[in-house]
Order: C-alpha cells, then sequence, then structure tokens
C-alpha cells in the first residue's frame, strides 16, 4: 500500500510553520518576505484590499512593527515536537524492533550477491504497515554499503509499481537508471585512463602495472569506451515497442559484471494492472546474462495475488517467502517509544499517549504506520491547542481525524454511480428516513440521474453498488426478514452526514443538484 498517512496529515501548512520556527528564526521570514500575502491571503482578505502603506508605513523595509499577529499566538507556546519529519511515512528508521527475524532472513538470502552469485528470489507478505518496506529499504541499503566496502558490484534499484504499473514503464525506468549507472562507470574509468595516459607519455613504467602495453593501447581503450557511452540511448517513457525496451534494459544490465536485486514494491498492482508478463521476462533473465546476474525481491500486502501467476513465474518468483506479521498492542508501544525519543521534546507525552496510540492502531490490524500517524496527529493537535503536553483527548481527537479523513478520500474517490447512490442514501437519511430500503434508495437513485443526465442502472446493479458501499464501511445494510414479505436490506449511513455531503456535492457532476428535497418527497412513488 501507499503512504496513506499523509492523507490523514492535518493541514500540514499551518501547524509545521509555528513548531518548526520557535527561535524566531521563521518569524523573520514571514514578517519580511511578503507580509501583504501572509496577512491577506491567509485570512480570507482580497489582495487588492491589502495597503500596503499600512504594513511599512515608514518605508524603510521593515515591516515587523505592523504584524498583525497572525502567527504570534500559535508561536508563543512551547514547541513540542523536536523533529516531526522523524514520524513521517517517508522517513526510514535506522532501527527496526521487532523485524529482526525478517530482517536477518533477507540478509541470508542475499549474502549471495556480495559472493558475485545471483540470490534467491524473494517474497514479502504482509499487511500493510507491518515494515516491510521499511525493513527491505533498510537491508537493500546496507547490501549496498558491504558491497562497495568490499568492492564487490551488487547495486539494489527500488520500484514502487503502483506509480510504475505496466511492464513498459518497469523496463524503462530499469533500462534508464542502468544507461546512467553505466555512463558514470565509463566516465570514472576514461578520468582514469586519461591520467595514466598522461603519466605514461612523460614515463613508459606507468604502464607496468597495466594491462596496456602502450599508450595507443590507452587511448583506444578510451575511444571504445567514448563509443559504448555514445551508443546508450535513454528510452523514452512511451512509443517504442516493447521488445525493444527489453533488450535496452537487458544491454544495460548486461554491460559490466554485477549483481541486480529488482525490488518491486506492492508488485501486486502490476500483476494486476498489467498480468505477469513483466515477472516472466525478469526471471528468465539469469539464464541469458553474460556478465551479470539478476534477482528480483517482491513486496505485497495482497497474499493471493500469485493466485493469477502463469505457475512457472510463481514457482522462480517464490523461491524464498517471508511473512510480516501483524504488531501487537506491545511492539507497537516499543516501536512509537523509539521513534518518540527523537521526534518529542522531553516530557511533551503523558504517560498514555503512546499505549493508546498503540492500542488503537493494533485493533486496527497491527498497522505500524497507523500508530505513527495517530502520535504524529495527536502531537499537532495539541500543538494547535497551545499547550506543551500531548494527553489522551488529544489521541482519541487523532483517532476520529485521521478515520473521518480516511473516509473523506474513499468517498471522494467513488466511481460517480456509486456516489449517486451514496446521496440518495444520504438524502433519505438526511430526511430523517429511519430503516431506508433498496426500493427506496433506487426510486431517489433514478431521480438523481435524470436530473445529471447520467445512464440509470438496474435495481440489482445498484443494490450490487450498496454492498459494495457496505465492505467499505460507508454504509451499513443489515438483510432483515419481513417473514411472508420476504426479505430486505435496511441501509444505514455509518459515516458523519455533514462532511459526506460536502464531499459528493464537491464532485462535478452531483454539485449541479440545485435542490434535492423534491426527490425525498417523492420517494414512494414508482
Ligand atoms: N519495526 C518498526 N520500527 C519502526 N518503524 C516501523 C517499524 N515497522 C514499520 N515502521 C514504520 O511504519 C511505517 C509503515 O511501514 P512500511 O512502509 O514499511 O509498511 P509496509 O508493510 O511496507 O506497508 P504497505 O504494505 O502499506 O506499504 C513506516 O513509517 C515505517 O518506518
Amino acid at each position: 500500500m501507499t503512504d496513506t498517512g499523509d492523507q490523514s496529515d492535518p493541514d500540514d501548512g499551518d501547524s509545521d510553520g509555528p513548531s518548526n520556527g520557535p527561535d524566531g528564526t521563521e518569524v523573520d521570514d514571514a514578517d519580511s518576505a511578503s507580509e501583504d500575502e501572509l496577512t491577506g491571503a491567509s485570512v480570507g482578505t482580497d489582495l487588492d484590499d491589502v495597503v500596503l502603506d499600512e504594513l511599512d508605513a515608514d518605508g524603510d523595509g521593515e515591516s515587523g512593527e505592523a504584524s498583525r499577529g497572525l502567527f504570534d499566538d500559535l508561536l508563543s507556546g512551547e514547541p513540542i515536537f523536536e523533529n516531526k519529519e522523524v514520524l513521517r511515512p517517508s522517513y526510514t528508521p535506522h532501527k527496526l524492533p521487532h523485524r529482526e527475524e525478517q530482517i536477518n532472513k533477507m540478509a541470508t538470502i542475499l549474502v549471495t550477491a556480495l559472493r558475485g552469485d545471483s540470490p534467491s528470489n524473494i517474497l514479502i507478505y504482509g499487511k500493510t504497515g507491518t515494515g516491510k518496506t521499511a525493513s527491505a529499504k533498510f537491508v537493500s541499503e546496507e547490501l549496498e554499503t558491504t558491497s562497495q566496502k568490499y568492492e564487490v558490484p551488487c547495486e539494489v534499484e527500488y520500484i514502487n509499481c503502483e506509480v510504475t504499473d505496466t511492464q513498459y514503464r518497469v523496463l524503462a525506468q530499469l533500462a534508464n537508471k542502468f544507461i546512467e549507472k553505466n555512463e558514470a562507470v565509463i566516465d570514472d574509468r576514461v578520468a582514469e585512463l586519461e591520467s595514466l595516459r598522461e603519466r605514461a607519455r612523460e614515463d613508459d613504467a606507468e604502464l607496468a602495472d597495466s594491462e596496456f602495453d602502450g599508450v595507443e593501447a590507452v587511448t583506444e581503450e578510451i575511444d571504445d569506451l567514448e563509443s559504448d557511452r555514445e551508443g546508450f540511448e535513454e528510452v523514452p517513457m512511451t512509443g517504442w515497442p516493447t521488445d525493444r525496451v527489453y533488450s535496452s534494459f537487458f544491454d544495460a544490465v548486461d554491460y559490466h559484471e554485477r549483481v541486480v536485486v529488482i525490488m518491486l514494491d506492492e508488485i501486486d498492482k502490476l500483476v494486476e494492472k498489467s498480468g505477469d508478463d513483466t515477472l516472466y521476462n525478469l526471471s528468465r533473465m539469469n539464464s541469458q546474462l553474460e556478465n551479470s546476474r539478476v534477482s528480483i525481491m517482491g513486496i505485497s500486502n495482497d497474499l493471493k495475488f500469485t493466485d493469477f501467476l502463469d505457475p512457472r513465474v510463481k514457482s522462480s518468483l517464490g523461491e524464498e517467502e517471508i511473512v510480516f506479521p501483524p504488531y501487537d498492542a506491545n511492539q507497537l508501544r516499543d516501536i512509537l517509544d523509539h521513534r518518540s525519543d527523537v521526534s518529542f521534546k522531553d516530557d511533551a507525552l503523558s504517560d498514555d499517549v503512546i499505549p493508546l496510540c498503540a492500542a488503537f492502531a493494533a485493533q486496527e490490524h497491527g498497522d505500524a504506520r497507523r500508530a505513527l500517524d495517530l502520535l504524529r496527529t495527536a502531537g499537532e493537535l495539541a500543538e494547535r491547542d497551545q499547550t506543551d503536553l500531548v494527553q489522551e483527548a488529544h489521541v482519541r481527537k487523532a483517532q476520529e481525524k485521521i478515520e473521518l479523513d480516511r473516509v473523506v478520500e474513499v468517498v471522494r474517490t467513488l466511481p460517480t454511480q456509486s456516489k449517486i447512490v451514496l446521496f440518495a442514501i444520504m438524502l433519505l437519511e438526511k430526511n430523517g428516513v429511519r430503516n431506508i430500503n433498496t426500493g427506496e434508495v433506487y426510486n431517489i437513485y433514478k431521480r438523481l440521474c435524470e436530473e445529471i443526465d447520467a445512464d440509470i442502472l438496474t435495481q440489482r446493479r445498484v443494490t450490487d453498488l450498496i454492498s459494495e458501499l457496505d465492505m467499505l464501511g460507508i454504509v451499513n445494510a443489515v438483510v432483515v426478514s419481513k417473514g411472508r414479505y420476504g426479505r430486505t436490506k435496511e441501509i444505514s449511513l455509518s459515516v458523519p452526514l455533514e462532511e459526506t455531503e460536502a464531499v459528493l456535492l464537491s464532485d462535478s457532476r452531483l454539485g449541479d443538484i440545485d435542490d434535492a428535497e423534491p426527490f425525498v418527497q417523492a420517494r414512494f412513488d414508482n
């Protein structure tokens, strides 16, 4: 999964500033930079109304006196964070408590690369936020550092398949990375050879320890390298036939001796979007490569995605499997303890904050990202309250806020038809209808579709869409028996009405509905 953490970020803009600049440096910037912009834009004043003279009456360029105090109050409290970045998903921790076993297993497999052989392919599984990416990145960094130490050529390439989700893009991205690396290797070598040639021109003995028998041989080698370099052609992001991209990648990897570990994060997304061709091609490369070796490390939180793979790909990819189990509350507590030491000021957290964040996140499904989000959001809420102590209430508020942000995001990204169905349910609920049934939803749904000129789906399809909304946790649909009248679904909204309405109305199509009341009045009509 991606870093959903950032979605739950409570308006970074306004809380980061005050927390980061307690010593006045940021204040100076804010004052002198563009007072008009800050005051005008932030409080929603029309910029044309801002009279610059008032801000800098004496024209000496110092507008500090005229500050309207927008930031002063926010800055006056003691800051809570020492270094908030440490709590963000983008930060890679140096220590990963409770992942020693998985990290050691990865290292045991990958150490083969340092001996110049290709390590087995690895598949890493585990639910979201269980530290898969963080652990894999940690191990790759170690691997690359050690390979430099022992001068064994070994490289790790990371690809996030949620972003790079087609065979073309994966191969093009890899090809271009290796071309870049090859160019760097050539540049270094050419510089070395040029200096050797220079010295050899003065004194032949300089070549004694080299593979060259004369200055001409050095020049020849330089020319060869330069012509190789000129032969490299960057792969465009679209437009080439896939086999040309593949051979470009193949040649780039095989340009010199090395072991390459290709880390495919969210590998299930790649398979879902574009099948298993990429994995098939990558997994059979080794039999054709002459100088280099390739090994694949796939990361997924979908345990079932291998069911869709060609059996050959499946067995080759899953040579080694490592499972990342969810964290329990105690483990999450350790993780938060470690991170909070660096991220918060001393004594900024009351005793129950970390255990509560850990407990909430453990209930979720042992997700460390969620636990860190909670802790950071709680800190930001405390900061807004201008207190210097994060307390249990801040954590509870943070939990609500994150949940709401999640809902808003889910609703915002629903397909239009689901949005119309949800809008119908919301209208009924808003008008006080209880125990809403599918027929009522369908009637209003149809009228809404007519109003905005959308296709009208069958009642059966709409029932399916309601079930999907139920699975997403947006509505609650329970089947109730009506005796001899059969069974029906009773539907209610499981998310806050006001926010849901606001998100739905922000959709350009639904936003066109002027007045929805009449639709509800007509809910019993057919
Ligand atoms: N053992 C740990 N110690 C410290 N931080 C951790 C640990 N495990 C996870 N984290 C932190 O939790 C967050 C999520 O971890 P990570 O991205 O590795 O999860 P993931 O399993 O790859 O999740 P997803 O499948 O959603 O990508 C990151 O900020 C990471 O630094």
